[in-house]
């Protein structure tokens, strides 16, 4: 209850308070009376700006957005309105970039919306889905080699020289986005595109793995590097003196020194270089650019630090002349450093595993040497399995202008590949590593020795690669799994260069590998012969029988680059890639070419499980591991 002085109290504040709203009436008439007689010092707010600002505060209607600009332009509002910030993203938006219905993706619980662990492995680039499906309907126009407006001579030479013993060959999707656009035409109806003459083009070439990049870039560059040739005056001078020169040796009346040694005007001075980042490549690559050297008529060299210095000068300064070479860029670095005119003619520059070569370790040397050949080139091919997203942020600064080729199915390993789970922690390996790899080699091959070989008493040789993180445990693995009676041999950096060819060979040979069926039967799985635990008394067994069908390879990185493993069927992770793209570049060495693969990943105590899942979960959607 109120007492009487307190009463008093706030009559008098009311009083107080009416008395004051009075004076402030007064003020405002007064104010008013002045702004209409000095208008410039104060003005009142347009009428319309007035009515427009009460109707949206009156009705329930969102307040109308305010315009910002001037320094006071973001005061007195509720919401941030920052500009910049992306507006909402529609439901189709949604399901574009996610992959699925919006409505569909509602219901799915948090954990389906897409790779969550994968996100923190992410390292790769993103490829919007617009892209990929314009991509599909540029492809779909074309059906066969034919359709390519390509010198007659490269044309022939497709099938019998580079696929050889192959029929019903077709472009592959990769062929069918690269070749157009490097050959400079459009795909529908295949007219050649509008490009100033002497403009320079950086192209960036990229799809899954085994899928005939190799092919892509090499027949346009043998097709411009032959059209280059037709169009070459000092060439052409340099025939007609050698012809002339043959006339008058042949001419029996004169007596004449023998025939000089005219230098070819391409001596030491090629026009396409293709670089590549091992000399393992360098041969494979090499190798069929020789085969089509053989019909298309035209000079290729390989060089790696595999051949002497006398083999690489007499290949390079050959007084016929070069066209084509294929090296490291370590190697053709030190030699343009000696030599630099060694660039000067380059037309085209091939980076292929562009990855690799743009990575930290390669990349001063590769761009070095797109600086030097940069005054001649026509055309900059990058080529790559997967976009890091730090080679993608490196060519949008460097090569804003690049000309993205992009697979559909690009960061995303084939359906056909299958990917299986072996727990280590689990009985019987109880965390032994080593013994779950071995054991799983040994089930391999009892697997297929239940199956006859193409020849009756003979059965098929499983070639396998074991991918490890780490350069030690190859050797170490390797010998484990000899004493466990596999075939196996270990490929790293310190393997000298000329074993590494002769280790890889039967690995990359498309020929069944095959061994005589033993009159016994197969040795059965690891545990029937090489027991781990023998009870104690029990002498171990004398002779530890052998697994006859199976060749073993237990490499790192070195060997998931490039290296085009047709025959090989089966891939072990013994350890968890470190990131997506090792897991795309190891997993690629199966499957390849449409062929059917098979991916075993050894799980331990310490390995990202929610990785290993989101790829296999991946694999068999066929989803980009994004
Ligand atoms: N059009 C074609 N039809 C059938 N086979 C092809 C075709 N083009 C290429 N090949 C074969 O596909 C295999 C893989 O090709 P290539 O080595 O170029 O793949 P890649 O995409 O470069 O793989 P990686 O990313 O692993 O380097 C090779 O054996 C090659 O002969």
């Amino acid at each position: 209850m109120l007492r009487p002085q307190n009463t008093q109290c706030l009559l008098c504040s009311f009083r107080a308070a009416r008395q004051s709203a009075n004076t402030a009436r007064s003020n405002v008439r007064f104010l008013s009376q002045r702004a209409i007689d000095r208008p410039s010092r104060l003005s009142l707010a347009p009428a319309r700006d007035v009515k427009f600002a009460r109707q949206g505060e009156d009705s329930n209607s969102k307040p109308a957005r305010r315009k910002q600009d001037g320094p006071f332009g973001g005061m007195n509002q509720r919401e941030a309105n920052i500009r910049g910030i992306p507006e909402k993203r529609s439901p189709m938006q949604i399901r574009r970039s996610a992959g699925g219905d919006p409505r569909a993706l509602k219901e799915k619980g948090p954990k389906d919306r897409g790779f969550r662990a994968l996100k923190m492995h992410r390292a790769l680039a993103v490829v919007s889905y617009g892209q990929r499906t314009g991509v599909k309907e540029r492809m779909a126009a074309v059906n066969s080699f034919e359709q390519f407006p390509l010198l007659e001579s490269v044309q022939e030479s497709i099938v019998p020289q580079a696929l050889t013993g192959m029929t019903d060959i077709r472009p592959t999707p990769v062929q069918k986005i690269t070749i157009p656009a490097l050959i400079g035409v459009e795909v529908q109806g295949m007219s050649r595109r509008k490009t100033t003459v002497g403009e320079r083009e950086d192209f960036l070439i990229a799809a899954e793995t085994g899928s005939g990049k190799t092919l892509s870039y090499l027949i346009p560059t043998i097709n411009a590097v032959k059209q280059a040739e037709t169009e070459d005056a000092d060439i052409a001078e340099y025939e007609k003196r050698l012809a002339e020169e043959n006339v008058r040796q042949n001419d029996l009346s004169l007596v004449l020194p023998p025939l000089s040694t005219m230098p070819h005007p391409t001596t030491g001075r090629p026009r396409a270089i293709i670089l590549v980042p091992t000399s393992e490549l360098v041969v494979q690559v090499g190798n069929l650019v020789k085969a089509f050297s053989h019909t298309v008529k035209f000079r290729s060299a390989m060089i790696s630090s595999n051949f002497s210095g006398k083999v690489i000068r007499n290949r390079l300064f050959s007084s016929k002349g070069i066209d084509v070479v294929v090296s490291t860029p370590h190697l053709l670095s030190s030699i343009a450093e000696s030599d630099p005119n060694i660039l000067s003619r380059v037309t085209h520059l091939i980076v292929d595993e562009a990855d690799s070569l743009l990575d930290i370790g390669f990349s001063p040397l590769t761009q070095h040497l797109i600086d030097r050949a940069a005054p001649s080139l026509k055309q900059l091919i990058l080529c790559s399995a997967t976009i890091p997203r730090s080679m993608d942020t490196f060519l949008r600064t460097r090569f804003p202008d690049i000309k993205r080729l992009v697979t559909p199915n690009l960061h995303a390993i084939p359906r056909r590949v299958q990917l299986g789970v072996v727990e280590v922690e689990r009985d019987p390996y109880q965390g032994n590593k080593d013994l779950a790899c071995a054991d799983t080699i040994w089930s391999i091959g009892k697997a297929a020795a239940d199956h006859d070989g193409p020849v009756k008493g003979e059965m098929d040789v499983k070639r396998i690669l074991v991918f490890v993180n780490k350069r030690e445990t190859t050797k170490e693995l390797a010998d484990y799994l000899v004493s466990k009676g596999v075939d196996a041999i270990a490929l790293n950096r310190d393997t000298p260069e000329e074993r590494q060819s002769e280790m890889l060979a039967s690995f990359t040979s498309a020929t069944p590998l095959t061994a005589p069926k033993p009159e016994l039967p197969h040795p059965g799985s690891l545990a029937d012969n090489q027991p781990n635990y023998l009870p104690f008394g029990v002498a171990a067994p004398d002779v530890k029988k052998k697994l006859p069908n199976v060749k073993v390879l237990v490499t790192t990185d070195l060997g998931s680059r490039g290296i085009d493993t047709v025959s090989v069927r089966y891939v072990i992770l013994y350890d968890v890639p470190h990131s997506t793209v090792d897991f795309i570049h190891r997993l690629g060495r199966t499957g390849r070419m449409g062929r059917r693969g098979r991916g075993i990943v050894l799980v331990g105590k310490n390995d990202r499980r929610d990785v290993v899942a989101e790829v296999k979960e991946g694999m068999f959607k066929g989803q980009a591991l994004i």
